[in-house]
């Protein structure tokens, strides 16, 4: 039994093991706040459909799916389920591709029907008499790149699954993944059975954060299956912090609709602010709070939660410092103060961090009038531009560093087009390796190298063949400063742009062109914050996650207002009027898009909390915050009482 697993069962639990034995098993959607043990109610829902369902399932071969949504909270949970040949846990592209990869006719079908649909919109294309000639041309190039595709993809014997979309290779990316497979659910009743009958149990966790044309391809399925397959959302809307998350997922008739009204996690001084913050929102309030034994009597832990209010005048790190010592002293606790592992820093402004790690020609590329799915993926890593491999060669030069042949070569066997089957041509095995190790010694210099820019860094690994080079990034490379011009239509770059079209619009092919002319010295650094190798995180990053102490640091200053304000949320109430009005007929802004990463950030706190918020007038800010009722008078700390202590 695991260690999740044994902690007590809450109603919420009792009332999953019902949806779980019923016959047939119920649907369901469990929805609460931070800390109320959501992952550990999915664990223990694992571990009942195994001794439930286990034999029968062991029998009939299928298995129990769990789609989780980074790989890292896939992997605390297969740690926590000891029954691999029962349990799937994976996310949802890698789900997505095992229930679809056997499928390779239906593929080849959508794949060559999307090509088609394409080159016809261009071959259609009437232009205007202003158009320029320009235009003209790329559409010509473009049509011949789609017809090219076709060819290619109507000889690929099978597909794969890979980083990016490459239809010569029989590649499909991403975002190829989940349209085809929404694509498969929502039109193949075969597939919808074959999927429920492998999978009589499929579990989604953060299911706020899960895109809506994967919620409601799931829920066709269920519909269809519904005598014999129960599916469980696990979710809290007011933690979505991703633009294209479902948030609410709308009840299905005959589901449960299951709640737990308890937070374990939080103090008692920390859960206030959490159920103030949550006011403004949906109005869900948590009971009961961290705990712990004195004595032999289960006690309820004050914690300390407070706002530092600071002047964005003076030198931030001097500040934060200060900050610390002072909460050292004021909560008795040395772990303020310790190395900076002790405390968790979030810094909800990215700049910051970036300026301070170096890789500030990075941030502002992909943040400063760039699209949304680009700013947001920036942060945790996710947007194509910083995904592709060619980009990720900071692990390899890592493992050359440190002389770990074993990681390099698994690094290079992976993404390394030359030692791929398909790549093979070219030289004898010693002359390849030999060819292959040069060039990485070349990256390894030339990624330290203050002259050498991304540019420099993308070219090499293209002309070596060292790392995989996403053809997008391959296409800005051609172009160089002119990259808009070739603006041309890709389809997963399209849908990678989320709601933006950031694949291929012009300002997406502006920040690329920005980013190929950034320092190549940047990248470590980036790579390291992104792992969450550095003491800064991305709130990205913490989904999920809990820390004894949290720093939280706001800067008025270098917000980027469309997306975050956080005077918006902390401020007197009136100043959020009109965005609390609009959210509530459904429109999500700038004040409930901060509202709700505030509430994710302070809820990863278990016994101390400090926002640090640096502004340009902190006596007026401090009044507001007081005002709006998130921080007790007592909690809102000044520089002068800084100063004092
Ligand atoms: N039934 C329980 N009894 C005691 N402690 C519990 C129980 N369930 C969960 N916890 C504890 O509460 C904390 C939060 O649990 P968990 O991470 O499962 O919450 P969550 O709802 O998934 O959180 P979040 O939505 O914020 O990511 C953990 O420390 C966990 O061990």
């Amino acid at each position: 039994m695991s260690r999740r697993a044994t902690s007590r069962d809450t109603d919420a639990d009792r009332e999953l093991l019902d949806c779980i034995t019923a016959t047939p098993p119920q649907s369901f959607m469990v929805t609460a706040g931070a800390g109320s043990g959501k992952t550990t109610s999915l664990i223990k829902a694992l571990e009942r459909v195994i001794e439930k369902h286990g034999e029968s399932m062991l029998m009939r071969r299928q298995r129990v799916a769990c789609i989780t949504y980074t790989e890292v909270a896939a992997n605390e949970i297969r740690e926590d389920v000891a029954a691999e040949n029962l349990v799937h846990v994976s996310t949802i592209h890698s789900f997505y591709w095992t229930i679809a990869s056997t499928f390779q006719a239906d593929i080849k079908v959508w794949v060559l029907k999307g090509l088609q649909e394409h080159l016809d919109g261009l071959v259609s294309k009437v232009f205007g008499p202003k158009v320029q000639q320009k235009t003209k041309d790329k559409n010509k190039k473009d049509q011949a790149r789609y017809k090219k595709y076709l060819e290619a993809a109507s000889r690929v014997p099978s597909f794969r699954y890979g980083v990016a979309s490459d239809y010569d290779d029989g590649v499909l990316g991403h975002e190829d993944i989940l349209k085809l497979c929404n694509y498969l659910l929502r039109h193949k009743p075969l597939f919808r059975r074959v999927v429920a009958l492998n999978f009589p149990f499929i579990f989604i966790d953060e299911s706020q954060d899960t895109f809506p044309e994967v919620v409601e391809s799931f829920k066709m399925l269920e519909a269809q299956m519904r005598d014999r397959f129960c599916l469980g959302f696990f979710g809290d809307p007011m933690q979505k912090i991703y633009l294209r998350g479902a948030g609410k997922i709308v009840l299905e008739d005959g589901w449960k609709a299951i709640t737990k009204p308890e937070n374990f996690r939080c103090a008692q001084s920390i859960l206030r602010v959490a159920n103030a913050i949550r006011k403004e929102g949906d109005g869900l309030q948590q009971v009961g709070g961290l705990h712990e034994l004195v004595d032999g009597v289960s006690q309820p832990v004050e914690g300390s939660a407070r706002i530092f209010v600071l002047p964005n005048t003076g030198d931030r790190q001097a500040a934060l410092s200060q900050l610390r010592a002072w909460s050292a002293a004021a909560n008795e606790d040395d772990g303020w103060v310790k190395p900076e592992d002790a405390v968790k820093i979030l810094v909800i402004v990215h700049r910051i961090a970036a300026k301070r790690l170096g890789w500030a020609g990075i941030y502002s590329a992909l943040n400063d009038q760039a699209p949304t799915s680009f700013k947001q993926g920036l942060l945790d890593g996710t947007c194509w531009p910083v995904r592709q491999p060619g980009l990720r060669c900071s692990p390899l030069v890592h493992a050359v560093d440190c002389g770990d042949e074993f990681a390099a070569m698994n690094i290079l066997r992976e993404h390394c087009p030359r030692l791929q089957p398909e790549g093979a041509a070219g030289g004898s095995v010693p002359t390849v390796l030999k060819e292959i190790r040069g060039a990485t010694i070349a990256l390894q210099g030339m990624i330290r190298d203050p002259a050498a820019t991304l540019t420099t860094v993308v070219a090499h690994l293209r002309d070596t063949q060292l790392l995989t080079i996403d053809p997008r990034m391959e296409r800005a490379l051609g172009l160089g400063a002119g990259v808009g011009d070739e603006a041309a239509f890709d389809p997963e770059a399209e849908a990678d742009g989320g709601e933006e079209g950031a694949g291929s619009s012009p300002t997406a092919d502006l920040s690329v062109a920005k980013l190929l002319q950034c320092p190549a010295a940047e990248l470590l650094p980036y790579a390291l914050y992104v792992a969450e190798g550095s003491p800064f995180a991305t709130q990205h990053g913490v989904k999920g996650a809990q820390f004894d102490r949290v720093l939280v640091v706001m800067d008025e200053e270098e917000s980027d207002y469309n997306l975050y304000d956080y005077e918006k949320v902390l401020s007197e109430k009136q100043a959020s009027a009109d965005d609390r009005k609009a959210f509530e007929t459904g429109n999500d802004n700038t004040w409930s898009r901060t509202l709700r990463l505030m509430y994710v950030c302070c809820t990863r706190a278990k016994r101390g909390l400090a926002l640090a918020f640096f502004v340009a007038n902190p006596e007026a800010t401090a009044a507001h915050i007081v005002a709006s009722g998130i921080f007790p008078k007592g909690s809102v700390v000044t520089q002068d009482i800084l100063d004092v202590a």
